[in-house]
Protein backbone atom coordinates (compact mmCIF):
# COMPACT_ATOMS: atom_id res chain seq x y z
CA UNK A 1 0.00 0.00 0.00
CA UNK A 2 2.98 2.39 1.11
CA UNK A 3 4.45 1.34 -2.24
CA UNK A 4 1.89 2.47 -4.06
CA UNK A 5 0.85 5.59 -2.50
CA UNK A 6 4.56 6.65 -2.96
CA UNK A 7 4.48 5.41 -6.50
CA UNK A 8 1.36 7.59 -6.79
CA UNK A 9 2.45 10.57 -5.48
CA UNK A 10 5.65 10.32 -7.88
CA UNK A 11 3.54 10.01 -10.72
CA UNK A 12 1.13 13.54 -9.69
CA UNK A 13 4.99 15.11 -8.74
CA UNK A 14 6.95 13.80 -11.90
CA UNK A 15 7.24 17.45 -14.11
CA UNK A 16 5.18 18.01 -17.08
CA UNK A 17 7.06 17.78 -20.71
CA UNK A 18 6.04 20.16 -23.35
CA UNK A 19 7.15 20.45 -26.85
CA UNK A 20 8.39 23.40 -28.35
CA UNK A 21 9.74 24.21 -31.90
CA UNK A 22 11.59 27.11 -32.26
CA UNK A 23 11.78 28.80 -35.82
CA UNK A 24 12.74 31.92 -37.40
CA UNK A 25 14.70 33.08 -40.33
CA UNK A 26 18.62 32.44 -40.53
CA UNK A 27 20.58 34.47 -37.88
CA UNK A 28 17.88 35.47 -35.60
CA UNK A 29 19.15 34.34 -32.71
CA UNK A 30 17.52 30.83 -32.02
CA UNK A 31 20.44 28.57 -31.28
CA UNK A 32 21.84 31.83 -29.28
CA UNK A 33 18.46 31.63 -27.25
CA UNK A 34 18.56 27.50 -27.04
CA UNK A 35 21.83 27.83 -25.29
CA UNK A 36 21.15 30.85 -23.04
CA UNK A 37 18.42 29.23 -21.78
CA UNK A 38 19.83 25.78 -21.71
CA UNK A 39 23.64 26.86 -20.22
CA UNK A 40 23.37 30.51 -19.12
CA UNK A 41 25.81 31.05 -21.34
CA UNK A 42 26.50 33.32 -24.48
CA UNK A 43 28.31 30.56 -27.00
CA UNK A 44 30.09 31.67 -30.32
CA UNK A 45 27.53 29.84 -32.97
CA UNK A 46 27.68 28.67 -36.60
CA UNK A 47 24.91 28.56 -38.70
CA UNK A 48 22.63 25.72 -37.95
CA UNK A 49 22.39 22.73 -39.99
CA UNK A 50 19.41 20.83 -39.31
CA UNK A 51 18.49 20.91 -35.95
CA UNK A 52 19.60 20.81 -32.12
CA UNK A 53 17.26 20.00 -29.25
CA UNK A 54 18.11 20.78 -26.03
CA UNK A 55 15.46 20.16 -22.38
CA UNK A 56 15.26 23.20 -20.15
CA UNK A 57 13.33 22.72 -17.10
CA UNK A 58 11.43 26.10 -15.85
CA UNK A 59 8.89 26.25 -13.64
CA UNK A 60 8.72 22.53 -12.90
CA UNK A 61 8.17 21.99 -16.26
CA UNK A 62 10.48 20.29 -18.63
CA UNK A 63 11.01 21.92 -22.05
CA UNK A 64 12.12 20.02 -25.36
CA UNK A 65 12.85 22.58 -27.41
CA UNK A 66 13.57 22.13 -30.88
CA UNK A 67 16.22 24.93 -32.89
CA UNK A 68 15.63 24.13 -36.33
CA UNK A 69 18.23 26.15 -39.21
CA UNK A 70 16.39 28.71 -40.55
CA UNK A 71 18.21 29.00 -44.25
CA UNK A 72 16.05 29.06 -47.12
CA UNK A 73 17.34 26.24 -47.93
CA UNK A 74 16.35 24.50 -44.73
CA UNK A 75 12.57 25.68 -44.19
CA UNK A 76 10.87 23.53 -46.23
CA UNK A 77 12.03 20.78 -43.49
CA UNK A 78 10.47 22.63 -40.84
CA UNK A 79 7.20 20.66 -41.63
CA UNK A 80 8.93 18.06 -40.21
CA UNK A 81 8.93 18.99 -36.71
CA UNK A 82 5.75 20.33 -36.07
CA UNK A 83 3.80 17.11 -35.13
CA UNK A 84 2.55 17.15 -31.53
CA UNK A 85 4.31 20.88 -31.01
CA UNK A 86 2.14 22.60 -27.93
CA UNK A 87 4.19 26.39 -28.80
CA UNK A 88 6.30 27.89 -31.40
CA UNK A 89 8.60 30.09 -30.30
CA UNK A 90 9.52 32.62 -33.62
CA UNK A 91 12.38 33.87 -33.32
CA UNK A 92 12.70 37.50 -35.49
CA UNK A 93 15.99 39.99 -35.83
CA UNK A 94 14.20 43.25 -34.83
CA UNK A 95 16.58 45.10 -36.43
CA UNK A 96 16.81 43.13 -39.76
CA UNK A 97 14.69 45.50 -41.28
CA UNK A 98 14.57 44.60 -45.26
CA UNK A 99 13.72 40.52 -44.03
CA UNK A 100 10.73 41.52 -42.02
CA UNK A 101 8.22 40.67 -44.81
CA UNK A 102 9.88 37.50 -45.29
CA UNK A 103 10.05 36.52 -41.46
CA UNK A 104 5.80 37.42 -41.53
CA UNK A 105 5.38 35.81 -44.61
CA UNK A 106 7.46 32.49 -43.24
CA UNK A 107 5.41 32.52 -40.04
CA UNK A 108 2.01 33.04 -41.31
CA UNK A 109 3.05 29.89 -43.46
CA UNK A 110 3.98 27.60 -40.67
CA UNK A 111 0.91 28.43 -38.85
CA UNK A 112 -1.46 27.50 -41.63
CA UNK A 113 -0.15 23.93 -41.84
CA UNK A 114 -3.18 21.87 -40.63
CA UNK A 115 -0.58 19.92 -37.55
CA UNK A 116 -0.22 23.97 -36.03
CA UNK A 117 -3.79 24.41 -35.98
CA UNK A 118 -4.08 26.07 -32.23
CA UNK A 119 -0.72 25.96 -31.59
CA UNK A 120 0.49 28.77 -28.71
CA UNK A 121 3.13 31.33 -30.47
CA UNK A 122 5.62 33.44 -28.70
CA UNK A 123 7.75 36.22 -30.77
CA UNK A 124 10.75 36.61 -29.35
CA UNK A 125 11.44 40.40 -30.93
CA UNK A 126 15.09 39.72 -30.67
CA UNK A 127 18.27 42.09 -31.08
CA UNK A 128 16.88 45.07 -28.96
CA UNK A 129 20.34 46.33 -28.19
CA UNK A 130 20.56 46.97 -31.82
CA UNK A 131 20.15 50.31 -32.74
CA UNK A 132 18.04 49.70 -35.68
CA UNK A 133 15.68 47.52 -33.77
CA UNK A 134 11.88 48.21 -33.81
CA UNK A 135 9.71 47.65 -30.95
CA UNK A 136 7.49 44.95 -29.93
CA UNK A 137 4.31 46.69 -30.80
CA UNK A 138 5.90 47.88 -34.43
CA UNK A 139 7.01 44.33 -34.54
CA UNK A 140 3.40 42.85 -34.58
CA UNK A 141 2.29 45.17 -36.92
CA UNK A 142 4.98 44.20 -39.61
CA UNK A 143 4.24 40.19 -38.74
CA UNK A 144 0.92 41.01 -39.00
CA UNK A 145 -0.12 39.26 -35.72
CA UNK A 146 -3.91 40.62 -35.21
CA UNK A 147 -5.19 38.76 -38.15
CA UNK A 148 -4.37 35.30 -36.35
CA UNK A 149 -7.09 33.93 -34.95
CA UNK A 150 -7.44 30.70 -32.71
CA UNK A 151 -4.68 30.91 -30.91
CA UNK A 152 -2.75 33.34 -28.01
CA UNK A 153 0.25 34.66 -29.18
CA UNK A 154 2.69 37.28 -27.22
CA UNK A 155 5.51 38.94 -28.48
CA UNK A 156 8.33 39.72 -25.96
CA UNK A 157 11.29 42.14 -26.89
CA UNK A 158 14.58 40.33 -26.39
CA UNK A 159 18.56 40.58 -25.93
CA UNK A 160 19.62 36.75 -26.08
CA UNK A 161 23.66 38.07 -26.08
CA UNK A 162 22.62 39.60 -22.45
CA UNK A 163 19.64 37.25 -21.79
CA UNK A 164 17.22 39.69 -21.38
CA UNK A 165 13.42 39.17 -21.85
CA UNK A 166 13.74 35.41 -22.58
CA UNK A 167 12.74 34.30 -19.01
CA UNK A 168 9.70 36.83 -19.53
CA UNK A 169 8.32 35.31 -22.65
CA UNK A 170 8.88 31.70 -21.07
CA UNK A 171 6.97 32.52 -18.19
CA UNK A 172 4.52 34.06 -20.38
CA UNK A 173 4.45 30.82 -22.61
CA UNK A 174 4.52 28.17 -19.88
CA UNK A 175 1.26 30.44 -18.17
CA UNK A 176 -0.56 29.24 -21.48
CA UNK A 177 0.53 25.71 -21.33
CA UNK A 178 0.15 24.88 -17.53
N1 LIG B 1 23.39 42.08 -31.06
C1 LIG B 1 22.75 40.90 -30.92
N2 LIG B 1 23.22 39.83 -31.56
C2 LIG B 1 22.56 38.65 -31.38
C3 LIG B 1 21.42 38.54 -30.56
N3 LIG B 1 20.97 37.26 -30.60
C4 LIG B 1 21.82 36.61 -31.40
N4 LIG B 1 22.78 37.43 -31.89
C5 LIG B 1 23.86 37.11 -32.82
O1 LIG B 1 23.29 36.82 -34.08
C6 LIG B 1 24.07 35.85 -34.78
C7 LIG B 1 23.20 34.70 -35.25
O2 LIG B 1 22.70 34.02 -34.11
P1 LIG B 1 22.25 32.48 -34.16
O3 LIG B 1 21.76 32.14 -32.80
O4 LIG B 1 23.32 31.63 -34.73
O5 LIG B 1 21.04 32.56 -35.19
P2 LIG B 1 20.05 31.39 -35.67
O6 LIG B 1 18.68 31.95 -35.62
O7 LIG B 1 20.31 30.15 -34.90
O8 LIG B 1 20.46 31.21 -37.20
P3 LIG B 1 20.37 29.88 -38.14
O9 LIG B 1 20.99 28.74 -37.39
O10 LIG B 1 21.14 30.26 -39.37
O11 LIG B 1 18.92 29.65 -38.45
C8 LIG B 1 25.18 35.41 -33.81
O12 LIG B 1 26.35 36.15 -34.12
C9 LIG B 1 24.64 35.85 -32.44
O13 LIG B 1 25.65 36.14 -31.50
C10 LIG B 1 20.94 39.72 -29.89
O14 LIG B 1 19.94 39.75 -29.17
N5 LIG B 1 21.67 40.88 -30.12
MG1 LIG C 1 21.01 28.30 -35.43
Amino acid sequence: MGQLFSSLMRLVNSPKHLRIVMLGLDGAGKTTILFRLKLGELINTISTIGFNVEQVTFRNLILTIWDIGGQQKSRPLWKYYFQNTQALIYVVDSADLHRLDEARDELHSVLDDPEMIGTTVLVYANKQDLPTAISPDELTRRLNLQALKGREWYVQSSNATTAAGLGDGLEWLVGQLK
